[in-house]
């Protein structure tokens, strides 16, 4: 049986040592020959790189592992990239958050200004890994999870159509693992689901059971209760997450006939969403002092004891949906998972050219999608909005246009006006001087 070599590129990234845990619990499934990190930030990477080693020395050998901040290096020899970079690390994503709220909008990850801003910076650094996996990999498929995934997937659409790089997103899992718990289901897998919309923008239209009966009813009853707020065995669910989870059941309350994306409590409450925020204290604040800290020292501590047998890290068996993609591309599986591809067809009543998020059949020659017909004029009309903001940001990104980029954030939902748009861009200008294009 092949054995496969993998690049994790965000080597140094706080989701590292959870999904190569996952690896490691996959090896059945998903042979492993070698595996080599891959960052631009060599001290942030060894930190997570000499945990990581001797943890797999400990549970699996064979596997050479490589780390490395030399593309050559990192990029020879592999079959999957699984990429997950984040261009400006948590000190950027701070001003992202922080930067909107001084102007009264939100302050979001992957939303509103402060996702236009991290869109700006991932695109050159996404771009810059598909360039060294096709030179020094050509056959190499790249696994993308960087986000934000909406701007970064139209953005390889633009720049790169014919470079094999699949993106995805774990929100709809993480939702649909909460729905099978509400369901009383053994796994999110008993599901089969129909969805569309643009990544962190979209709803679910039907979920049934193997046999094909109708689960949308009694996932609605729940959802009007409690959103997707439920226990879920074995995770410590963060409260800012809590909330999300809960507002979504105002988030069903305006369209009861499908099933929302948490992201949407974003374009549907920004009001909401700023009158909650405290704008000296953001999420970027919170993942630093929590998840970051947390991997950063238990990496430290394996490293300073030379073992990881009383490591609180744990396989992060949410991202197995990595091995099921990296799988049915190389086994050929056809398996039916959501990704971020071209529209072309897919949802018969919008842009041709949009970069979507719906069903896919994924097989060894990449996805095939599962056409979901005509949308509502709801949906249609929130997605063409939010698909221009995208396509503009792009735009902006590729001629330098500062007029782009100000219609980019004007035209964005959380922002009620052109004249804050432009405060808000300048800030981000002054900001983002290090990463992003001159703009003009
Ligand atoms: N698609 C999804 O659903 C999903 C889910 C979770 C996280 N993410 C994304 O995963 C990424 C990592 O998140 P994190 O919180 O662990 O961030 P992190 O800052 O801990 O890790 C990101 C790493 O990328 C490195 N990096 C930055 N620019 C680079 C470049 N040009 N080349 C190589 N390496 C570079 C950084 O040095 C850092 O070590 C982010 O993009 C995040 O948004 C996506
Ligand atoms: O604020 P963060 O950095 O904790 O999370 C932002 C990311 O949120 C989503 O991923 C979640 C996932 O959906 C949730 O269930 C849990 O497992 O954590 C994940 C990562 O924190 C989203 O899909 C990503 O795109 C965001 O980056
Ligand atoms: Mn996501």
């Amino acid at each position: 049986m092949k054995k496969f070599s993998i690049a994790v590129a965000g080597g140094g990234s706080t989701f590292t040592p959870g999904i190569v845990l996952m690896l490691l619990d996959n090896l059945d499934k998903f042979p492993i020959r070698q595996i080599k990190f891959y960052d631009n930030d060599a001290e942030r990477q060894e930190i997570i790189a000499k945990a990581c080693d001797i943890i797999i020395k400990e549970k699996a050998p064979d596997i050479n592992f490589v780390y490395t901040t030399d593309p050559e290096t990192a990029f020879t020899d592999v079959d999957f990239v699984m990429a997950h970079i984040r261009v400006g690390k948590y000190a950027m994503r701070e001003k992202d958050e922080k930067i909107p709220l001084r102007h009264g909008v939100l302050g979001q990850e992957t939303c509103g200004p402060g996702g236009i801003s991290y869109g700006m910076r991932s695109i050159g650094g996404v771009i810059e890994l598909v360039d060294y996996m096709e030179k020094y990999s050509p056959n190499a498929w790249m696994l993308n999870y960087s986000n934000p995934a909406a701007i970064v997937a139209e953005a390889t659409r633009r720049l790169r159509p014919n470079s094999k790089i699949l993106n995805i997103c774990d929100m709809p899992i993480g939702i649909e693992i909460r729905m099978a718990e509400m369901l009383g289901l053994k796994s999110r897998k008993d599901m089969v689901i129909r969805y569309f919309g643009l990544n962190h923008f979209g709803w679910w239209t039907d979920i049934r059971d193997k046999q094909g009966n109708d689960l949308m009813p009694a996932l609605k009853e729940k959802v009007a209760k409690v959103g997707y707020n439920v226990p879920i065995e074995g995770e410590n669910t963060e409260a800012s997450w809590n909330d999300t989870f809960t507002k979504a059941k105002d988030v069903f309350a305006i369209d009861p006939t499908t099933l929302p994306n948490t992201y949407l409590k974003y374009y549907f409450f920004p009001d909401y969403v700023v009158e909650h925020s405290n704008p000296n204290h953001t999420r970027a604040n919170e993942v630093m002092e929590g998840r970051e800290k947390f991997v950063f020292g238990e990496c430290r501590a394996i490293a300073e004891k030379g073992t990881a047998k009383d490591s609180k890290l744990h396989v992060d068996d949410h991202a197995s949906y990595i091995v099921d993609l990296a799988r049915a591309i190389a086994y050929d599986t056809k398996e039916r998972m959501l990704l971020i591809v071209e529209n072309d067809g897919a949802i018969s009543n919008f842009d041709s050219t949009a970069m979507v998020e719906v069903p896919c059949i994924v097989g060894s020659n990449g996805p095939e999608k599962i056409v979901q017909g005509k949308i509502p004029q709801f949906q249609k009309g929130l997605m063409e909005q939010q698909v221009s903001v995208e396509k503009l940001t792009v735009e902006a990104w590729i001629e330098g246009s500062y007029q782009k980029l100000w219609q980019a954030i004007t035209l964005s939902r959380t922002v009620s006006s052109a004249k804050v748009a432009k405060a808000i861009l300048d800030d981000l200008i002054e900001a983002n001087k290090e990463f992003w294009p001159v703009l003009k």
